[in-house]
């Protein structure tokens, strides 16, 4: 729910246009009980903001109690919603400790109705005092309980009136306003998913990505490792014929021209130590052998460009990376040039693992979960620009699902061609890229806001 929420901000909707739209539909399930006296109890968060809302579209209608936690960590929307309250015409109680709680315990026996908005999704782990004694005396009284968003842990409702998705059985569900866009494109708010590195963090904890490529393309892998640096990746090794002079990456030589069986002895102990291995970038049509024989010895694997053949290899957990030609030569599905479609043959082709198909609206799906990405401009037709992609995919795929990297690396890819294509137009290189995916993937965007 943050993930569409966050998305949602992005498409022009607000947090707080999503709190008025969520506390009226709550009001309006309050008014179906006809109560002349309604109790709302509110905590810190958001969901305390959701009852705060529904107490100013009641004022008036019934007699309306607002029991509100006046918490030093009250949320800026929570805030907003305690000060658009105070000229209503509704009782309001704050609250700061378990002691305040019980002296207003007659309020609770003198309510037709309870509104439980003290937890919501934001809830976690044992329920804290002061809140622990307002579920308590809710629950000792013969008043119905409305709860809203999700039942408080402990509480025992009457109904549940959920958002946008039921997060409880039986929950009873309003939309509240989120464009479907928000749900089933990827946005900003797909980064919420990124874990935040630890301040003590060691060297290496980014991860250790090794890219697998190179022959009769010699950069490919080269921009690839860049890219896996720029999105997180501490270590990058790159196993490839030629070397370039990229002091950030460690070149890893092999015997000929391209990568081939003998290569083997060196590789496959990479590919045991590597915590996400690439492999396909520039390496051409000779060394699928290779890339065949190292599957079976790598956990997380990015499978990109001269990788994807039949046989198709498959590591533990896989993402496919194909552009349309690819994916019909692996799958013999020749996708069709719609989003909605392509998703279907996804389905259909039934790949070991998550697939990034690549086009002007990239479609990941790893079969059930299906995700548009709509960002990039035309510009990034360019070569190497699939090469970025993938070594931001295999960067984010060290601590997230490949369906979640997918997801992250289509957007941030897409948006950081954007930026550049404002100021390179379609003179944009793959390498000037490379700069601005940082920027988007670990800097404050303005985006929503
Ligand atoms: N799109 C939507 O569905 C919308 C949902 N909204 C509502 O917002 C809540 C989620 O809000 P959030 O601020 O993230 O969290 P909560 O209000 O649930 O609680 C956070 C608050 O509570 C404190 N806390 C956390 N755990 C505990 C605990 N175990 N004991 C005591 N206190 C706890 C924490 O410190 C915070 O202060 C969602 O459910 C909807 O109701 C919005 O209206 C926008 C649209
Ligand atoms: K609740």
């Amino acid at each position: 729910m943050r993930r569409i929420d966050r998305n949602a901000q992005s498409l022009g909707i607000s947090g707080l246009e999503l709190m008025e739209s969520a506390g009226s539909a709550l009001s309006m399930v309050a008014r179906g009980y006809h109560a002349k006296t309604i109790l709302i109890l509110c905590g810190s968060g958001n969901n305390g903001g959701d009852g705060m809302v529904a107490a100013r579209h009641l004022a008036g209608e019934a007699e309306v109690f607002v029991l509100w936690y006046d918490s030093k960590n009250l949320t800026p929307l929570a805030a907003c919603q305690a000060e658009r309250m105070k000229n209503c015409s509704v009782h309001k109680i704050r609250f700061r400790c378990r002691e305040e709680v019980s002296s207003h315990a007659s309020l609770f026996s003198r309510a037709d109705l309870i509104i439980d908005a003290l937890l919501g999704t934001g809830g976690r782990g044992t329920v804290r005092e002061p809140i622990r004694t307002c579920i308590e005396l809710a629950n000792q009284t013969p008043a119905p309980i409305l709860s809203v968003d999700l039942p408080s842990p402990g509480i025992m409702p009457d109904k549940v009136c959920a958002f946008h998705r039921a997060k409880t059985e039986g929950a009873e569900v309003y939309e509240i306003g989120i464009p479907i866009l928000a749900e089933i494109a990827t946005g900003p708010g797909d980064l919420l998913l990124m874990h935040d590195r630890k301040r003590d963090a060691h060297k290496g904890a980014g991860g250790e990505v090794l890219v697998i490529g190179g022959g009769p393309y010699q950069g490919a892998p080269w921009l690839s490792g860049l890219a896996a640096l720029r999105a997180g990746a501490d270590i990058v090794r790159i196993v490839t014929p030629h070397y370039l002079p990229e002091p950030d990456l460690i070149h890893i030589p092999v015997m000929g021209n391209s990568i081939s069986t003998p290569d083997l002895d060196t590789i496959i102990p990479l590919c045991e130590r590597s915590d996400v291995v690439l492999s396909g970038p520039g390496l051409g049509t000779r060394s699928h052998d290779v890339i065949t024989a190292i599957a079976s010895h790598i956990k997380k694997g990015v499978f990109d460009a001269d990788s994807l053949k039949n046989p198709l290899p498959q590591a533990e957990e896989s993402l496919f990376t194909p552009h349309a030609g690819e994916f019909e030569r692996i799958t013999g599905i020749k996708p069709e040039a719609t989003p909605r479609v392509r998703a279907q043959s996804i389905k259909q082709a039934g790949l070991p693992g998550t697939v990034l198909l690549k086009g002007p609206v990239d479609v990941v799906s790893d079969g059930t979960k299906v995700r548009f990405n709509l960002t990039g401009t035309p510009a990034m037709t360019t070569g190497g620009t699939g090469d970025v992609l993938a070594g931001v995919c295999a960067a984010l795929m060290v601590d997230l699902p490949a369906f979640e990297a997918a997801c992250i690396g289509a957007y941030v890819t897409g948006r950081a061609g954007e930026q550049i294509t404002g100021i390179y137009g379609c003179g944009m290189t793959a390498r000037d890229l490379l700069t601005a995916i940082p920027q988007v993937l670990f800097g404050r965007t303005s985006e929503g806001e």
